[in-house]
């Protein structure tokens, strides 16, 4: 099939690259020309491991191809739209403003019988609004959300968990449906699951996926604070609770909580969404996940002052891991990012690494020195901070990093480390919402 994909970030890029692994032509269409100058030479522009295999496989197919033009859309009848959402400047709404002006770019060059497939994440009423505005050039419209997770992307893309065809129940719903099933034809083979709903629900299983995400997230991070207040571990808890099959050990990791840019701007744009329809209380909830969330970046800072004795300001702080997850080098509303500020604001000398995102995070957080190893990072710290659980600090021998600190000090900010190796070393260790050892060795 001929297919275009609009919006070519974290999620259109490897989406065009997977439907071209997949056998489909497809081009990637996006307005940030150097993006596309990037993808157009087969160059990933952003980290995400399988990517570059992916575009090389479907460059080397001859059916991938990446333009900043619209036009270039023309000779597709699927056209996704993969377009930002962020969250509105002063606001918790999203932003529709992309996927509007990328409908509209698409709509004169739309052919009668076009399919055009929604995957941004959006607002439930957004579908609709777009099956109007395109009507009049008779194309249909289809919204299909998309669940993959940066770091497992082209994974995720090639064989999802499930898939969704939001399909509203007109008369067109079957050949519709046909038209997806061919698109999706790989992993229908494989036995991905697929499941017909009405636009409105397609939406709504999309942002009320990230939402339980994040509850569950906060719900952990919550009995972390208890078990901080209490001398319980949130570790054990997690693991104890998670054998119980209706409740699942997996997004159960206490730390310093949820980034990117998706989990925290969807929750918002729901709630958003919620009060302009007067269904407000229906989800305030997540308003306490929302806050309990951002508490922990600020439960950091508070350790950090506690273990250099009241306060940061003056101390030397090294950090390891900018990105708002490993593999990734997505710095969105990284735990990262927040907690290195609000430390400079501290007055607190702070520098930090990442094996991917130090480029990004310097576009935006100057106050910061980057350093390019874990050696040089953590040279004549007072206290070092693991913030993303990259593998290659989660492997870090805690007894070579011992001479080169001032303070052998380190709190865990995602619960990875192995706290009795650390202790044996002789660090001050302290996991998030886990027992208090003291050091054992010399
Ligand atoms: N990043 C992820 O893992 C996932 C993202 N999503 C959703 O997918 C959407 C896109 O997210 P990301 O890829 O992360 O954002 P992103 O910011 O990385 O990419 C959006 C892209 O759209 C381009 N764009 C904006 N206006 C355009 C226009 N008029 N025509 C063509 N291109 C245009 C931008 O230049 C940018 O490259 C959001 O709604 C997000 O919530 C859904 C699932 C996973
Ligand atoms: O809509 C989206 O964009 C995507 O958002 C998330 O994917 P992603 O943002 O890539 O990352 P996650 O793996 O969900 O992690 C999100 C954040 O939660 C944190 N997290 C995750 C799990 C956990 O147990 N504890 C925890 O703090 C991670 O460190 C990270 O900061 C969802 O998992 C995807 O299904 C969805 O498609």
């Amino acid at each position: 099939m001929q297919i275009s994909v609009i919006g070519c970030g974290y999620l259109g890029a490897v989406h065009a690259a997977a439907l071209a692994v997949m056998g489909h032509e497809v081009v990637g269409i996006d307005v940030d020309e150097r993006k596309i100058a990037d993808l157009s030479q087969s160059r990933a522009p952003f980290f995400e491991p399988g990517l570059p295999e992916a575009l090389t496989e479907g460059f080397a197919a001859g059916r991938l191809a990446f333009s900043s033009e619209i036009s270039e859309a023309k000779n597709a009848t699927v056209h996704f739209i993969a377009v930002g959402t962020p969250q509105k400047a002063g606001s918790n709404a999203a932003d529709l403003t992309y996927v509007f002006a990328a409908v509209e770019a698409l709509m004169p060059h739309l052919k009668p019988g076009d399919l055009v497939v929604g995957k941004s994440t959006v607002p439930v009423g957004t579908a609709r609004r777009i099956a109007e505005l395109i009507a009049p050039t008779d194309a249909r419209l289809a919204w299909n959300p998309e669940f993959l997770r940066e770091g497992f992307a082209v994974n995720d893309s090639m064989h999802p968990d499930r898939i969704v065809y939001g399909l509203a129940d007109d008369g067109n719903r079957d050949e519709l449906k046909q038209v997806l099933d061919a698109v999706y034809a790989t992993p229908i083979a494989e036995g991905a699951p697929v499941l017909v709903t009405e636009l409105e629900t397609a939406e709504l299983v999309k942002v009320s996926a990230n939402a339980f995400l994040a509850t569950k997230i906060s719900f952990i991070n919550s009995m972390a604070e208890i078990a901080e207040a209490t001398g319980a571990d949130v570790t054990e808890l997690a693991d104890a609770i998670g054998l119980d099959a209706r409740i699942g050990r997996r997004f159960l990791n206490a730390g310093v909580g949820f980034g990117g840019g998706c989990l925290p701007k969807d929750i918002r744009a729901l709630m958003a969404h919620a009060d302009e329809i007067g269904v407000g209380d229906s989800v305030a909830f997540l308003k306490e996940v929302d806050e309990v969330n951002l508490r922990r970046r600020a439960h950091v800072v508070s350790l950090a002052a506690e273990m250099l004795g009241g306060s940061v300001a003056g101390k030397r702080i090294s950090l390891l891991g900018l990105s708002f997850k490993p593999e990734s080098d997505d710095i969105r509303d990284s735990p990262a990012l927040s907690i290195a500020r609000l430390l400079s604001e501290d007055g607190a000398s702070v520098v930090a690494t990442d094996p991917e995102a130090i480029e990004n995070a310097r576009r935006v957080l100057t106050t910061v020195e980057y350093a390019d190893s874990v050696e040089s990072t953590v040279a004549n710290a007072d206290l070092v901070i693991l913030l993303t659980e990259w593998k290659s600090f989660v492997q870090i021998d805690p007894s070579a990093l011992s001479p080169l600190v001032s303070a052998a000090k380190i709190i865990d900010g995602r619960n990875v480390l192995d706290a009795q190796r650390w202790l044996a070393a002789g660090w001050d260790y302290r996991g998030m919402g886990r027992y208090r050892h003291e050091a054992t060795g010399h």
